[in-house]
């Protein structure tokens, strides 16, 4: 299993650089030799165009042009004036070489963004990111350093205007904003400078799963029972059942008032639904529920682990109700915005504040999938191909998390796990992908 990658918020990442033993100095240093590393490595012996801010990030650059004119390239700074940080001033004067004027240096083959990272508080000046802009368009590759400046680091929100960057070189730990839309699309490849502070894990980049194994004594019901509840529309359960029995349920069982097309034959269909069997290991509710609301009501009186999905989450009411039922929702942003209603912050910000109101696991979909914990955990999806954005994949998904969690994994560790391997199992299944694909890549 690959270790999970922390992601610290901006306040996170203060406290983890203040309690540092190297002390900042030597941080600005490694993290100035390590945008130098990733760039060389990305673009090869090009010259390079550094644009240094006033803060911190600007300080980056300074060392970063030091370390880059050292390894023999061809390296030019522009600065927006003099650093305004102790800092960032004493590695400007550590650089021996020219600093020209942003407003007008002239473009260079690779342009090295140390404008602004983490300290950004408003968008930059339309004068200032439209030439942003132009620099790096006339540029072969745009790097950069820790943040594109023009995004807030919590959010990922733009705050203006930013070009399409190759490579976005983070410094120390991912922040929110390098997994979270709109600003994770443009930032190229994504890279990590280890600068050796200690970071919090409660949040992290969803990494490869560890999967429970199949014990050579397994049968069938200690390998996990899922029981799904089909509704009006039973194509969507058929889609969820068969992504739960190719995910690894020893056992898939389906209560419908009508057969259903296109299910496994391994899948099982019943007319009534038992949920008080103690060999349940997973209940979902919710792909083509319809106007069924009992259905929901019936999940919600078994004591079993619950997936609750597409409309079943819309008729939950009141997030409360879901208090004590150890269930896992995947709700996509309209079906977050109609059971939590307008929530404020960030997308992790609500995800979190859902978990915390409903005790729930939110799976908070999208091109930037959260899973959130109501004890704070959250675990921010890697990139998924866009081409998920089709009928029913959502479906699937729901499956997934069913199977993992009937198999034992707790709630949290499902629910990312079953994340990560759709969006991998998406990757392998190429662009022109339907949701019935995706079955065969499990
Ligand atoms: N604090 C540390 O120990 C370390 C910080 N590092 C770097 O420092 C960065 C954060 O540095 P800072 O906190 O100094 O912040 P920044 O360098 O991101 O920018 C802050 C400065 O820009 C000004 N500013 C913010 N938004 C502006 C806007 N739209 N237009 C004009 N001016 C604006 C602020 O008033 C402040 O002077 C990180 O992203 C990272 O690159 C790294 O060197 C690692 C160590
Ligand atoms: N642009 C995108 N990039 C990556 N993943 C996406 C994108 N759009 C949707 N997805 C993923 O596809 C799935 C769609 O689920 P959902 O919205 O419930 O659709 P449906 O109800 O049709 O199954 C979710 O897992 C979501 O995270
Ligand atoms: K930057």
């Amino acid at each position: 299993m690959n270790e999970a990658r922390p992601i610290l918020s901006v306040a996170a990442m203060r406290d983890a650089e203040a309690a540092a033993p190297c002390g900042l100095t030597e941080l600005m240093e490694r993290a100035g030799r390590g945008l130098a590393e990733a760039t060389c490595r990305f673009a090869g012996p090009m010259p390079a165009l550094i644009l240094c801010g006033p803060g911190n990030n600007g300080g980056d650059g300074y060392v970063a042009a030091r370390c880059l004119a050292e390894r023999g390239i061809a390296v030019r700074v522009a600065a927006l004036g003099e650093p305004t940080s102790d800092l960032a001033r004493a590695a400007r004067q550590h650089w021996e070489g020219p600093v020209e004027r942003v407003e007008n240096c002239s473009p260079a083959p690779v342009l090295i963004d140390c404008l602004f990272g983490t300290g950004l508080k408003r968008g930059l000046d339309p004068s200032l990111h439209e030439r942003l802009l132009s620099l790096a368009q006339e540029s072969h590759l745009a790097v950069a350093a820790d943040l594109p400046s023009g995004v807030d680091a919590d959010s990922g929100a733009l705050l203006s205007p930013i070009p399409d960057y190759h490579l976005t070189v983070a410094f120390g730990a991912l922040k929110p904003a390098h997994r979270l839309m709109p600003a994770m699309t443009q930032m190229g490849r994504v890279v990590v400078a280890n600068i050796g502070i200690e970071a919090d894990r409660r949040w992290f980049e969803i990494g490869t799963p560890a999967l429970p194994a199949v014990r050579p004594d397994a049968h069938k019901y200690s390998r996990g029972l899922v029981h799904c509840l089909a509704g009006e529309m039973p194509g969507a359960m058929a889609l969820s059942a068969s992504a739960a029995a190719r995910s690894g349920a020893g056992y898939v069982r389906v209560s419908t008032s009508r057969p259903i097309a296109g299910l496994p034959r391994s899948v099982v269909e019943v007319g009534d639904a038992r949920l008080d069997d103690p060999r349940i290991g997973c209940i979902l509710v919710g792909p083509g529920l319809g106007h069924l609301p009992q259905l929901l009501t019936l999940a919600l009186t078994s004591n079993r682990p619950k997936v609750i999905d597409a409309e079943a989450i819309s008729l939950v009411g009141d997030p409360a109700r879901l208090r004590g039922q150890d269930a896992i929702l995947t709700p996509h942003a309209g079906e977050f915005e109609r059971l939590f209603g307008t929530l404020s912050g960030s997308k992790a910000d609500q995800a979190l504040a859902a978990a915390e109101a409903s005790g729930a696991v939110i799976v908070f979909k999208g091109a930037d999938t959260l899973v959130a914990a109501p004890d704070g955990r959250l675990g921010f999806a890697p990139p998924a191909p866009a081409w998920l954005a089709t009928a029913g994949t959502g479906d699937v998904l729901a499956g997934m998390i069913a199977a993992l969690r009937a198999r034992g994994m707790a709630a949290f560790d499902a629910a990312c796990a079953g994340v990560w391997l759709h969006g991998r199992a998406a990757e392998h299944a190429g662009p022109d992908m339907i949701a019935d694909d995706l079955l065969e890549h499990l």
